[in-house]
């Protein structure tokens, strides 16, 4: 009972994903002796759904995906865990499998507004019983209300990406994680060239003319821009990518691990689409982009590059996609940091 409620404390504490996610792990395994816990993430990227683990269990120690920044993300088809498949399909709370091996697996679909993102994966040794199914439904009861609340507190609530405190958090993580993959020294990245070498990018999109948007149709249809944007931002970059409402027009977008050449192809994409969108009532509407290099500068001064870039494309005719590096390299920009970007932080 005690071990309990410590768990229970421990998980309540958390305002973080990754630490609630880690303090599951470690009250399941430690109340149900689990043999093997993880918690997955669930996700679709071209009307596949992918599993790949989030958090799991190493040496009794917790690990988690957002440590591994550089590992593989890609996941494994959903489609290869039969088990879960069912349970989902069913809409059921879990299902239980006995593996070739003997093994008894515990797949925990957690449900938010009849959706799944998150799933926590269970091996025994043994069958679980009456008892610790039910320690297990009382934890994870807390847990679900936990994530409900988190995922509330992170996201902006008329696009439902996440918001601009999250990015604050989320950027700093991702900077202090992350070593750019070009300064790692690693053997053959001298041997390639720069158009080869993945890095992390970020990117400031700005809704071009929408205060004519709003002058003309009115808020609403301002708002419904807004979502119609997001909603095309969310099909544009993958799972591993981080798209942020960043303020009232304006977006930020994390691109992980890609070579210059493709994030400049998977952000004119994105521009192109946009561009391409009939918008009802609003008919074209178009965005700019201002993108930078993640480097071992501090968050301020890459916001403020990113904004630079951006503020380049607005000046220089709108709907277009533009390089900081290029635009100083060009000398059409001067290194700096914009005033607006310094008051973010
Ligand atoms: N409908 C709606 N409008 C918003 C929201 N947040 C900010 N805005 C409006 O967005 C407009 C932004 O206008 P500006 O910063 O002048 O920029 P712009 O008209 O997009 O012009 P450029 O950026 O130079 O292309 C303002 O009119 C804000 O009132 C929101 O949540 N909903």
């Amino acid at each position: 009972m005690e071990n309990l409620l410590k768990h229970l404390v421990e998980i309540t504490g958390h305002r973080d994903h990754n630490l609630l996610d880690i303090s599951i792990i470690s009250a399941l395994s430690d109340l149900v002796g689990a043999r093997q816990a993880r918690v997955l993430e669930i996700f679709r990227v071209r009307e596949e759904t992918f599993v790949r683990p989030r958090v799991w269990l190493k040496d009794g120690q917790a690990v988690s995906m957002e440590e591994h920044a550089e590992g593989d993300q890609s996941g494994e088809p959903i489609s290869d865990f039969p088990a879960l498949v069912t349970c989902m399909e069913q809409h059921s709370v879990s299902i239980e499998e006995t593996t070739a091996e003997n093994e008894h697996v515990l797949w925990i679909p957690v449900w938010l507004n009849e959706k799944v993102s998150t799933c926590l994966h269970i091996v025994n040794a043994t069958p679980y019983t009456p008892a610790m199914k039910d320690v297990m439904n009382g934890i994870l009861n807390v847990y679900r209300n936990f994530q409900n609340l988190l995922d509330y507190s992170e996201r902006d609530s008329l696009t439902g990406l996440l918001n601009r405190k999250t990015f604050d958090e989320k950027f700093s993580k991702m900077t202090a994680y992350i070593a750019p993959p070009d300064s790692t020294g690693q053997e053959g990245d001298e041997r390639r060239s720069s158009d080869e070498v993945r890095e992390h990018w970020m990117a400031m999109v700005d809704i071009d003319h929408f205060k004519r948007i709003n002058d003309t149709f009115g808020h609403l249809y301002g708002d419904e821009v807004l979502i119609l944007v997001a909603n095309l931002l969310r099909a544009s970059f993958r799972a591993q990518d981080r798209i942020f409402r960043f303020g009232g027009e304006e977006f930020m977008i994390l691109l992980r691990s890609t070579t210059l050449e493709d994030a400049r192809r998977i952000f004119e994409r994105f521009r192109a689409s946009v561009e391409q969108y009939s918008f009802p009532q609003v008919g074209q509407v178009t965005v700019s982009l201002g993108f930078v290099k993640i480097s071992a500068q501090t968050p301020v001064v890459l916001v403020g590059h990113a904004d630079q870039a951006l503020y380049y494309a607005k000046t220089h005719g709108r709907n277009q996609v533009c390089h900081y590096e290029e635009l100083i390299a060009a000398g059409l920009l001067y290194s700096g940091v914009s005033n607006d970007s310094v008051e973010f932080f």
